[in-house]
């Protein structure tokens, strides 16, 4: 069973098309990351998938049913950017409180244990640090037990630390077969914690796959230089070459062995190289470059 379908979903904010037609398939069971630039669309489509901003037009199904239908019976848990969290209750308070919401929750033990706040369950929430209070949010969006888990930016205000303990508790709850959805700026972070990585731009799937291919391509490097008048064939065959650009006198190559390719360049080339500059991809480039 699929656990998200996107069709074709569209969503704009007056001028700005936030979302541009995106389809996606997600079987249950699977930890998929969407990675993307600020701005390229992932909080809308979260927000859309919670069945919280409405879709201009296309359809989301979740589990099959509409998302807020799935919200409404408990297929979802859901942490978003910056939640508020109640004052003046403890921890296990506020975790014990979010369990009654729900038909067949987490029981408050395996909860607490689960988001690493066995040993704070007596803390009052209003002392926690950053990192802690990510971890009752945490607990919060799992403690109904839902079979799809989405989580935006989730550790973008921890230290290293905080970070190793939340991705160590959300495979831990994603390891019972568990569907977890979460949005993220880094690749490092969609290569280590999902099966499938989603890489969105200017609102629309620009990759998809395993994060071992995600890495392979957006890994690549450039290689600028001035040609000027001299003729440009043959440079794509150039070792690691994988897309050639021309822009006047500019040539720029990207490639996955730089090194490889700018040796080739002077030594198996008559061509006159100027201004030789090597620089890593940035994710957005290396993607939109590669799927012109
Ligand atoms: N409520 C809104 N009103 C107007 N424009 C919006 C609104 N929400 C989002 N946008 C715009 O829609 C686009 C997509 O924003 P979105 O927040 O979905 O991106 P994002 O990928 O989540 O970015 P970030 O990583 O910075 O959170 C951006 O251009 C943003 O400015």
């Amino acid at each position: 069973m699929n656990a998200i379908t996107f069709s074709q979903v569209r969503k704009a904010f007056g001028a700005v098309q936030a979302v541009d037609g995106i389809d996606l398939t997600i079987p249950a069971g699977r930890s998929i990351a969407l990675l993307g630039p600020n701005g390229a669309g992932k909080s809308t489509s979260i927000s859309m998938l919670l069945g919280l901003a409405k879709i201009d037009s296309g359809e989301i199904s979740v589990f099959g049913e509409t998302p807020a239908k799935a919200v409404e019976k408990g297929y979802v848990g859901a942490m978003l950017q910056e939640a508020k969290l109640p004052s003046g209750l403890t921890v296990g308070e506020i975790a014990d409180f979010v369990r009654g919401l729900y038909p067949a929750p987490l029981e408050l033990a395996e909860l607490l244990e689960l988001a690493g706040l066995t040993e704070l369950a007596g803390r009052r929430a209003d002392t926690l640090s950053g990192g802690q209070a990510q971890r009752l949010r945490f607990a919060m969006a799992i403690a109904g037990s839902p079979r799809l888990l989405v989580l935006d930016e989730p550790t973008a205000a921890m230290d290293v630390e905080s970070r190793r303990l939340f991705w160590a508790s959300m495979r831990d709850y994603a390891a019972g077969g568990r569907t977890v959805l979460f949005a993220t700026h880094y690749l490092e972070e969609a290569d280590e914690n999902a099966d499938q990585v989603i890489v969105i731009a200017h609102g629309k799937v620009i990759a998809e796959g395993a994060p071992a291919e995600i890495k392979r391509m957006a890994g690549g490097r450039t290689v600028r230089f001035t040609l000027g008048e001299q003729p440009s064939a043959g440079l794509d065959a150039l070792p690691g070459v994988t897309a050639v650009e021309i822009h006047g006198a500019t040539v720029t190559l990207r490639t996955d062995d730089s090194d490889g390719t700018a040796e080739a360049l002077f030594k198996k080339t008559t061509l006159k190289i100027r201004d030789l500059e090597i620089t890593g991809a940035g994710l957005e480039d290396a993607f939109l470059s590669l799927t012109k």
